[in-house]
C-alpha cells in the first residue's frame, strides 16, 4: 500500500476508447499490452510505475469513485450519474474535445403540445387520469434523471431502467418518454423522438479525471506527475508557436512592448545580437508577425513545436492542489 504504482484507467471499448488511445499517443504516451490484446492490463513505454487498466467508461468511474485507479479517462455523463457525490470523491482534470454528447428528456415527436419539462406535468395528469397509473421514463441515468425532474418540479412519473436500446421504448409501449444520451441525433430521429427545449440535462464530453480516494503514495504522485506534464507539454505545443527574425539591435527597445500587447514572451530575453525569439499563442500568430514587421524585424519564421514543456502546467498543479 505505501508503494503503491499509479493506476491509471483507459476504455478498452466503445466509443472513448480510439480517442482516448490516440490523445496518449499524441503525448508520446503508449501502452504496452505484455501478454497480447487480451490482457486487460498494461504499462506505459518509458514511463516506471505506471500500471495501464483497460475498463469501459463506466468501470472507470467505479474505480475511481472507491480510489482503485488514480486517473482515468470517462464521460462525464457517468461520472454524474454513477458518483452521488461527485465533487467530493474526484477532480475532473481537464475536457479532452472528444466524447461530446448531451443527456436529454426526449419525447415523441406525435405529442405536439409538449415543448418543455413544464408541460410534462399536464402529461403526467393526464395519463393518471386516463389510466390511473404513472407516466414512464425509460433510462439508464436513474439518478441525474431523478435530480432534474425534481429541479423542474416534476414529481408525479416513475423510472423504468433501461439497460440498452433506450430510445426504442416509447415505440414499445414500456415508457412515454426517455432520458438517453445523444450526438448526432440520428437515433431519436430513427425513433421519432423530440428533445424537450429546456430538456438538455448536461452537456457531456470526455475528461481526465482524477480521484481523490486513491493511494496517492510519493511515487502514485511521481507518476502521475510525469503522465500529466508530458500531455500539458503537448497541448502547450499545439496551441503556441515560436516565431524567430533578424531586428536592427537600435529598435530592441520596442520588443518588450509589442510581446505583452500581443501575449507573447521572450523565452531568452533581448538577445544583444540581431536574432529575436518569440513564443506566442498559435491564434495570435499572424497579428504577432504584421506587428514585428511594424516594428522593421526581417526574415521572420514561424514554427510549430513538439511539446513544450514550462516549468510548471496547469493539469499537475491542478492535481496536486487537490491531493496535496
Ligand atoms: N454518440 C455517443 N453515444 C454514446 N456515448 C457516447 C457518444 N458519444 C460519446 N459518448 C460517451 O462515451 C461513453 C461511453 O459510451 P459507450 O457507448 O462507448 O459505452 P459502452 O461501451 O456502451 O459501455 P456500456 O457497455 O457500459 O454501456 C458515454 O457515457 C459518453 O460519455
Ligand atoms: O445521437 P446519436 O449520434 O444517434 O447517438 C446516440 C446513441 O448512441 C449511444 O448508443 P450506442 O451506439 O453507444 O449503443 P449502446 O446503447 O449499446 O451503448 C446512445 O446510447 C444513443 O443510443
Ligand atoms: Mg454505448
Amino acid at each position: 500500500m505505501t508503494d503503491t504504482p499509479l493506476i491509471l484507467a483507459v476504455p478498452s471499448k466503445g466509443r472513448l476508447q480510439e480517442n482516448a488511445a490516440a490523445f496518449f499517443a499524441r503525448a508520446g504516451l503508449v501502452f504496452t499490452q505484455s501478454r497480447g490484446a487480451r490482457d486487460y492490463r498494461g504499462t506505459l513505454k518509458g514511463v516506471p510505475d505506471v500500471e495501464v487498466a483497460f475498463l469501459s467508461a463506466s468501470e472507470i468511474v467505479s474505480q475511481l469513485a472507491s480510489g482503485t485507479a488514480h486517473l482515468g479517462i470517462t464521460g462525464e455523463d457517468l461520472i454524474r450519474e454513477q458518483i452521488p457525490d461527485a465533487d467530493a470523491a474526484v477532480e475532473l482534470l481537464t475536457p479532452l474535445g472528444f466524447g461530446h454528447a448531451n443527456v436529454v428528456v426526449a419525447v415523441p415527436q406525435a405529442w405536439i403540445d409538449v415543448r418543455n419539462m413544464a408541460d410534462l406535468d399536464e402529461v403526467a395528469a393526464d395519463i393518471r387520469a386516463r389510466h390511473g397509473t404513472k407516466m414512464r421514463v425509460a433510462t439508464k441515468y436513474v439518478n441525474l434523471t431523478r435530480r432534474f425532474l425534481a429541479e423542474k418540479g416534476v414529481s408525479d412519473y416513475r423510472i423504468v431502467e433501461s439497460l440498452g436500446a433506450t430510445e426504442g421504448a416509447p415505440g414499445a409501449g414500456s415508457a412515454e418518454l426517455i432520458v438517453d444520451i445523444t450526438t448526432t441525433g440520428a437515433t431519436l430521429a430513427a425513433n421519432a423522438l423530440k428533445i424537450l427545449d429546456d430538456g438538455v440535462m448536461l452537456r457531456s464530453e470526455a475528461n481526465l479525471v482524477a480521484s481523490a480516494r486513491a493511494p496517492w503514495t510519493d511515487r502514485a504522485k511521481a507518476a502521475a506527475t510525469a503522465v500529466l506534464t508530458r500531455i500539458a507539454a503537448e497541448e502547450e505545443a499545439r496551441t503556441s508557436r515560436e516565431v524567430r527574425a533578424s531586428l536592427d539591435p537600435a529598435k530592441a527597445s520596442g520588443l518588450a512592448p509589442l510581446a505583452k500587447e500581443h501575449g507573447a514572451t521572450l523565452p531568452f530575453g533581448h538577445a544583444l545580437g540581431r536574432e529575436i525569439v518569440l513564443h506566442c499563442r498559435t491564434a495570435t500568430v499572424f497579428d504577432l508577425v504584421t506587428a514585428l514587421q511594424n516594428l522593421g524585424a526581417q526574415d521572420i519564421s514561424v514554427r510549430a513545436f513538439d511539446y513544450l514543456f514550462r516549468p510548471t502546467n496547469a493539469l499537475t498543479e491542478r492535481l496536486l492542489r487537490r491531493i496535496g
